[in-house]
């Protein structure tokens, strides 16, 4: 069986850091390129000595040039560079595996196009843990269907750039979805002031930043004389890693298609 030729982007960062260690242990793949922004410390490093393992792939800012090298693309960067990756993905007929998060409704529709010609798994969370939960959330807000108002809070490290976190947008969604609610519509991002009383119809966010927290999420059903919480919390980012190379395996093979991890996991 021929090994999936895997390639990083953002291998300077936490998760690309993650991932080249995944993927340099992983007997079923190949470190096949690893790429950065020009500028990046990272550029010009032995890929393997970022991680402290053996690897003669070197992190280049010549993304173009690199594809020829991989079957699919590995992103965990920022959402311009993200789409900008997609659209020389598109060219040179490469999957891609999207981890970024933050990105606006033209991102996401940029995204489902390029789909259209490459297979994409696009997920804001790839642990198999809060795909369970999303599933969780599911289930619960079609039972606490009346009489609970909705709060999600989410705490993240200080060098985290974007909130709230996509997975707590995403978990909102399953929620609103599940409510027959449209989030953008009744979403509450953060309160200050004279507020007035809680509106029954929104879902409310919270976020926090600090130190080295990995990810935290809680879902809150609230009611009078009882609460449920669903709570997720990320140690380490080694499952983000994992679920990324099993969505990397789960697109070989296919000619096109925008998945997510609920695909990749059978959860659908
Ligand atoms: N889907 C998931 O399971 C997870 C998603 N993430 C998301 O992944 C992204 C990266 O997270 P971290 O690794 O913690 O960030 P980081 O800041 O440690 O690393 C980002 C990397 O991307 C590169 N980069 C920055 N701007 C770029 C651009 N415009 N074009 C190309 N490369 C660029 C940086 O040089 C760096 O190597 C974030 O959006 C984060 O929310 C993070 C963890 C899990
Ligand atoms: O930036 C991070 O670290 C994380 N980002 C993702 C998000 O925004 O949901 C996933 C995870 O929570 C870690």
């Amino acid at each position: 069986m021929n090994k999936a030729r895997i390639g990083i982007v953002g291998a300077g960062g936490r998760m690309g850091r993650m991932l080249i260690e995944a993927v340099l242990k992983d007997a079923g793949a190949v470190l096949g390129a690893a790429f950065d922004v020009p500028g990046s410390p990272a550029i010009g490093s032995n890929a393997g000595v970022l991680v402290g393992l053996p690897s003669d792939v070197v992190v280049s800012d010549d993304i173009a040039g690199g594809l020829a090298q991989v079957d699919c693309l590995i992103d965990f960067t920022r959402p311009e560079g993200t789409l900008a990756h997609l659209e020389l993905c598109r060219q040179a007929g490469v999957g891609m595996v999207i981890g970024t998060t933050g990105f606006d409704a033209a991102g996401k529709a940029a995204i489902a196009a390029a789909a259209r010609d490459v297979p994409v798994v696009f997920a804001a969370n790839m642990s198999v843990g809060v795909n369970l939960v999303f599933k969780l959330l599911d289930t619960a807000a079609r039972i606490l269907n009346e009489g609970y108002d909705v709060e999600i809070f989410e705490a993240h490290h200080r060098m985290k750039v974007d909130a709230p976190s996509g997975t707590a947008l995403r978990m909102g969604e399953v929620v609103a979805s599940a409510l027959g609610r449209d989030l953008a519509d009744c979403a509450v991002y953060g309160r200050e002031g004279v507020t007035g009383e809680r509106d029954p119809s929104t879902i409310g966010f919270a976020t926090v930043r600090g130190g080295d927290i990995v990810g935290d999420h809680t879902v809150m059903f609230c009611a009078l004389g009882e609460r449920v919480e669903i709570s997720h919390k990320a140690s380490s980012r080694v499952p983000y890693a994992q679920g990324s190379l099993r969505a990397a395996r789960f697109i070989a093979g296919r000619k096109n298609g925008l998945f997510d991890m609920q695909d990749v996991l059978g959860l659908r």
